[in-house]
């Protein structure tokens, strides 16, 4: 690299970089105090960077301790003067200088841009959201000095210090070899100006009570801060001697004044035992792990364990209150959400895809492990036992985690619940082995309460049920779920019905054979037991005669209805509607086949044909006076004419009206809409005593001659494309760009191989 003799470098900020240095500055105007912690994390990630690239390369350490250190120069007058944030960690070399803070190098860059400029300006919890780093310096200092300098390597023995200098409002920077030379040993340091106007940044015990807040946790590296010793005679001469305007021009007389303090010396929160952590600290912590100041965690759990194989550790588990952004578009690729460290010290976040299974993946986790070898590559790490161990143990936390919350805080478990419950979805259907125990923190509404488990449905169950009755539609409203025909005899009957709108809800419903002796049943599908049929002989005669009364009805049925329902009988599972279309129990009730098909590759899966096409049975109510008229009808058909009748076509036209309607009803797509409204208007007309054969008017005014001048350019048209812009729903996105939620075909497929739902087929 080039020395001392290099000239001053001018750079110029990318347009995007003076933008956000001007929002940070005006957006956080009222917090400036940031700035300390941005700087602070930043020292800290350049001390882990060194302490990783020390585990390859001892050398980089031989500069002295991994620190941190704050010092305050104050100008005469004592109202303005310097602040230095110095750390001994891996800085930057010229070309990192330039390129780490003055272009944007983060992707979440734009996407705050992006935000900022839609809500018409950033506010603190936006900034909170990105951490918008290194600017906020400019927020206290009207100019800013990083000089840095990197170890000594074998490829690089002799770095050079360099200084990037650059004003709070101009659109260029410099960067330039440091002309006072090597001063730092190793690391950065971060000159401020401090104006008489921001004093408060000058107090050291100001600066003390600001790190405490935010930032011991940040780090678990020493913070020292530079103090003046308590004042002595000698300092008293001193003071003395200044009215002779005798400034000391010797730093090394200077220093004696002054004696380095640690600002974070009590031990890391999850070291502590659990009793004297305060819960204002834990939020501090999980504010500082999840780089988000804004937001308070749910819930949390903090325990220590020992694994199997002997190691012992500590750990602090977070629920965040928000899902993060892209969330389940992310999960596969990792999030990186548990932090490991081996004796206070930080090894990795990142323990490879998934180490976390995607359902748990949002939790907030750090573990302090005692006894790891400190050296240990992060691929031996992936296998190592302790981290299969550990795994287990956190997810099994994880679980205890919530159904403490479930059982202490109802409120907090309902915003829980709202956030999670796809989550605990997928987690008990793709968790053999905590199945029942995730089902027990699944919140429903039902006909009975707007916030129940599985555990109080089967608490309320009548006597003899045996099964959990639920009625599942993605997307519907669960008022109109609860009106549906499926419900409407059990709803009367006094029985509890669960109302299921996530998608989820039913893939994971199918899996559920044994909750606590109870057989999850879709009220959709045939199965359905009350559990007191035994008891109601009287019942049982009367459908039997019935069937005899009504065999006529049931014959024309099936003719007419031959190829689209595999069967037409009498049922009494319906109150008041007339028909209904039920599903065989292994097959796909209408919600699961639309959830089904939406899925691109669904429709060449002879799987998903071979569901689809499950025979569908009409049910129909013999005490519904439609039925009756129906039936009636039917009886006075002349038998044996070749030529149908008017009377014979008019009751063709209500039965296949009746029946279209009940597959709309049922959840099912009417197979020709444009068919079945013209009969509706049939019956429309003959109601009204309209003809039939009656035409509308049918003039029509044509269409002006084609066009001959090009249409003016449309400069509305890439907003409303720029829309959709980066949202996803999930991972599968079709070829519109429509995008589906998460629900993954192939996995559901291998879920309806298993054992579960086998036992049915
Ligand atoms: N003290 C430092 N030592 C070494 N490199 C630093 C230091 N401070 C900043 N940098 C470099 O400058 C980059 C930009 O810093 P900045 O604080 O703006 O963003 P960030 O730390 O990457 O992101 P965020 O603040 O959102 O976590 C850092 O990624 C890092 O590479």
């Amino acid at each position: 690299e080039a020395g001392a003799g290099e000239e001053t470098e001018t750079f110029k900020y990318e347009s995007d970089i003076s933008r956000l240095r001007s929002l940070v500055i005006h957006s956080l105007y009222s917090h400036k105090d940031v700035f300390l912690r941005e700087v602070i994390s930043n020292a800290n990630d350049a001390l882990e960077k060194l302490r990783l690239t020390s585990l390859t390369d001892r050398d980089v350490l031989s500069a002295g301790e991994p620190n941190i250190t704050i010092t305050v120069d104050l100008d005469e007058g004592g109202k303005t003067g310097k602040l230095v944030i110095r750390d001994t960690g891996i800085g930057m070399n010229k070309t990192e200088l330039a390129r780490n803070l003055g272009t944007i190098a983060r992707s979440g860059t734009n996407e705050f841009l992006k935000r900022a400029d839609d809500a018409g300006g950033a506010d603190s919890n936006l900034i909170g959201q990105f951490g918008l780093g290194f600017y906020s310096c400019f927020l206290v200092s009207p100019v800013v000095r990083v000089s840095s300098l990197p170890p000594a390597t074998a490829e690089h023995p002799d770095p050079v210090q360099h200084t990037f200098v650059s004003t709070a409002s101009g659109d260029t920077f410099e960067v330039f070899a440091d002309p006072r030379g090597n001063t730092l040993g190793r690391g950065t340091e971060i000159v401020l100006d401090i104006g008489d106007e921001d004093q408060q940044f000058l107090s050291t015990s100001n600066l003390k009570a600001l790190i405490d807040k935010h930032s011991t946790f940040s780090t678990t590296f020493p913070i020292y801060i530079r103090e003046r010793k308590a004042q002595t005679p000698k300092a008293e001469v001193k003071d003395e001697d200044e009215e002779f305007d005798d400034v000391p021009a010797d730093d090394e007389e200077d220093e004696d004044e002054f004696t380095w303090v640690r600002v974070n010396d009590q031990a890391p929160i999850w070291m502590r035992d659990p009793k004297s952590v305060s819960k204002e600290e834990y939020i501090e912590f999980y504010k500082a792990v999840a780089k988000d100041q804004t937001q308070e965690p749910l819930g949390w759990t903090h325990f220590k364990g020992d694994t199997q194989s002997g190691v012992s550790f500590r750990s602090i588990m977070f629920i965040p209150p928000v899902l993060e952004k892209d969330f389940w578009s992310k999960i596969t690729s990792g999030l990186n959400n548990v932090r490991l460290m081996v004796k206070r010290v930080f090894i990795t976040d990142d323990l490879g895809e998934q180490y976390m299974p995607r359902w748990l993946s949002f939790l907030k986790v750090t573990v302090d492990a005692d006894d790891l070898p400190l050296n240990v590559s992060r691929e031996t790490l992936q296998n190592s036992r302790f981290l299969k161990q550990l795994q287990r143990i956190l997810v099994r936390k994880a679980i205890d985690l919530f159904s403490k919350l479930a059982a202490d805080d109802k409120e907090k478990y309902k915003q829980v619940s709202t956030l999670y419950g796809n989550a605990l979805r997928i987690g008990m259907m793709e968790s053999q082995k905590d199945k029942i125990k995730i089902a027990k923190l699944l919140r429903f509404e039902s006909t009975r309460s707007p916030f129940t488990s599985l555990e109080e449905y089967v608490e309320n169950r009548k006597e003899g049920q045996t099964q959990i009755y639920y009625i599942a539609g993605v997307g519907e409203t669960t008022q109109a779920l609860a009106r549906s025909p499926f419900v409407e005899k059990l709803k009367a009957r006094g029985y509890e019905i669960l109302l299921l709108n996530l998608p989820s809800d039913e893939p994971m419903m199918g899996t559920l054979n044994n909750f606590m002796g109870m057989q999850a049943q879709d009220v959709s599908k045939k199965g359905l037991k009350y559990g007191d049929e035994d008891e109601d002989e009287a019942e049982k005669k009367e459908l039997a005669a019935q069937n005899i009364a009504y065999a006529p009805l049931l014959k024309w049925l099936k003719k007419e209805l031959e190829g689209q329902v595999s069967d037409v009988v009498l049922t009494n599972r319906l109150v008041t509607s007339p028909c209904t279309i039920v599903v065989d129990s292994m097959g796909w009730s209408a919600n699961m086949a639309r959830l089904m098909a939406a899925q691109a590759e669904a429709e060449n899966d002879p799987m998903f044909q071979l569901m689809k096409n499950l025979p569908r049975v009409l049910e129909i109510n013999p005490k519904s006076p439609l039925i009756e008229g129906l039936l009636e009808k039917v009886i006075e058909l002349p038998e044996g004419s070749d030529e149908p009748t008017a009377d014979e076509l008019e009751v063709k036209q209500t039965i296949s009206v009746l029946f279209d309607t009940t597959l709309v009803r049922s959840g099912f797509d009417v197979p020709d809409p444009t068919t079945y409204f013209e009969r509706v208007e049939l019956l429309l007309r003959r109601s009204l005593g309209v003809s039939s054969s009656a035409k509308a008017e049918d003039k029509v005014k044509p269409a002006p001659p084609t066009a001959a001048s090009p249409l003016p350019e449309d400069t509305e048209h890439d907003k409303t494309d720029s829309f959709l812009d980066g949202v996803t729903f999930g991972a599968t996105e079709d070829e519109e760009g429509e995008k589906d939620e998460w629900l993954d075909w192939n996995k559901f497929k291998a879920s309806i191989d298993d054992d579960t739902v086998h036992d049915e087929l």
